[in-house]
């Protein structure tokens, strides 16, 4: 059986790589790294390690590489011969691989019209209908039609915390024990592919938003508050107490959402806070707040992990979502020379004002009452 996986960083090597492995599958990473693609063709392995005291390692062998940029035919034939396509590039680089990817997709059809499902393990809500989305708009109405009938873009969550590292080996890649991967069943085409470790559900919402306004969600407060306190890394900044404060505070903030919405049991939910607030505590990881706070536009972003439980918790409960609002307000004051979307944010900032900004990159209207209450820790600090 063979993958074709777009992005052969963190998680492509970390965690799908490891588990299309295990389900028996060749996997193409297909990245536009020239070094990593060079090195898995090379070695045709890699290592992944687990980042606890056994420190188990797994070997993930049956895989090659193919850089996207210099050779795009050779990634259009593997498309046609794959039996799955996932990616892990990040959300703003999906409309990027779709161009690679329609064509892929528009020669299978010609050669064998088999079903095939694209799944994109971003950390957003719809990613792989964002991908079908951007496909979409290269394709005639004849095309699309067959599209639809035979590829299918289902949406996932996925949950693994892989660390920016640099190893001796520029292959080897260490990850947390903790997986999730989740996948909405209702759009897979033909058979649903069987890898051990993707759990099927009928309806991806609850999931997706519980994991990302839970993991990413409190991930985000210790990275923006732990940038502003002067912490390099999340586990630095989580022990310290006042940012296990916010950091529970926003969780319970986002956690009411999460209850009210879909009506998880309340201490089973605690539990699942708990259980994150550990992983982010874990000693054998080193994970740079700047990782975690990268892409603070897109972080703050209508549907993503502040903005949105920030507002359905104004909505639903009347009260100040406060610890959200300190986070959202260290995200605005966030400072990084290496992060473009940083550096970005802070040129807007200092051309339009804070209140400006805020309503241009959350989408909320103008007088939207949560404005204010960020204004408000704003001026605090
Ligand atoms: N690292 C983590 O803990 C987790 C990350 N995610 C999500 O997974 C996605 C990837 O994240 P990471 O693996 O951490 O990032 P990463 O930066 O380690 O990997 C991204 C890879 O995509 C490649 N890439 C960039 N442009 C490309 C293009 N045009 N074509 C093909 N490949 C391209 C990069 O060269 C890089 O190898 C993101 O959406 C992230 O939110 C989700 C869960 C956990
Ligand atoms: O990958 P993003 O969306 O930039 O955000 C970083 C987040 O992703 C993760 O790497 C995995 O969910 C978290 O560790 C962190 O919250």
């Amino acid at each position: 059986m063979l993958a074709v996986h777009f992005g052969a960083g963190n998680i492509g090597r970390g965690f799908i790589g490891s588990l299309l492995y295990k389900a028996g599958y060749h996997t193409t990473f297909v990245d536009v790294n020239d070094q990593v693609i060079k090195e898995l063709n090379e070695k045709q392995q890699y290592r992944v390690v687990l980042a606890d005291e056994n420190e188990d390692e797994l070997t993930v062998s049956n895989v090659s590489g193919l850089n996207s940029t210099t050779s795009p035919e050779e990634v259009i034939q593997a498309i046609v011969k794959a039996d799955i396509v996932t990616t892990a590039v990040g959300p703003t680089i999906l409309p990027i691989i779709s161009d690679l990817l329609t064509k892929g997709l528009r020669e299978r059809l010609k050669k064998t019209g088999h079903p095939l499902n694209i799944i994109a393990c971003e950390n957003m809500i719809g990613g792989s209908s964002l991908l079908n989305e951007e496909v979409l708009k290269q394709v005639t109405e004849a095309e699309k039609e067959q599209f639809n009938r035979v590829y299918g873009f289902p949406n996932a969550a996925v949950d693994r915390i892989v660390p920016n590292q640099t190893n001796d080996d520029l292959l080897q890649v260490s990850v947390e024990p903790y997986y999730e991967w989740v996948v909405e069943e209702t759009d897979v085409k033909g058979e649903k592919p069987d890898i051990q470790g993707i759990t099927y559900v009928s309806d991806l919402t609850p999931y997706i938003e519980r994991k990302l306004f839970t993991v990413n969600t409190g991930h985000a407060v210790a990275a923006y508050i732990g940038h502003s306190m002067g912490y390099k890394t999340i586990e630095e900044a989580m022990s310290h107490e006042p940012i296990q404060e916010i950091t529970l505070g926003a969780l319970s903030e986002s956690g009411e959402v999460l209850i009210r919405k879909y009506g998880f049991d309340h201490n089973e939910h605690l539990n699942y806070i708990n259980k994150i607030i550990h992983r982010f505590q874990n000693p054998y990881i080193s994970d740079d707040v700047t990782r975690v706070g990268r892409g603070p536009i897109r972080k703050l972003g209508s549907n993503d992990r502040l903005i949105r439980p920030a507002t359905l918790y104004l909505k639903l409960t009347g009260k100040d979502p406060v610890n959200l609002a300190k986070t959202i307000a260290a995200a605005l004051t966030y400072q990084n020379k290496q992060d473009p979307e940083a550096v970005e944010l802070q040129e807007m900032i200092e051309r339009e004002g804070y209140q400006t900004v805020l309503e241009k990159v959350s989408g909320l209207e103008k007088n939207h009452p949560f404005i204010a209450i960020v204004q408000n820790q704003l001026d605090i600090n």
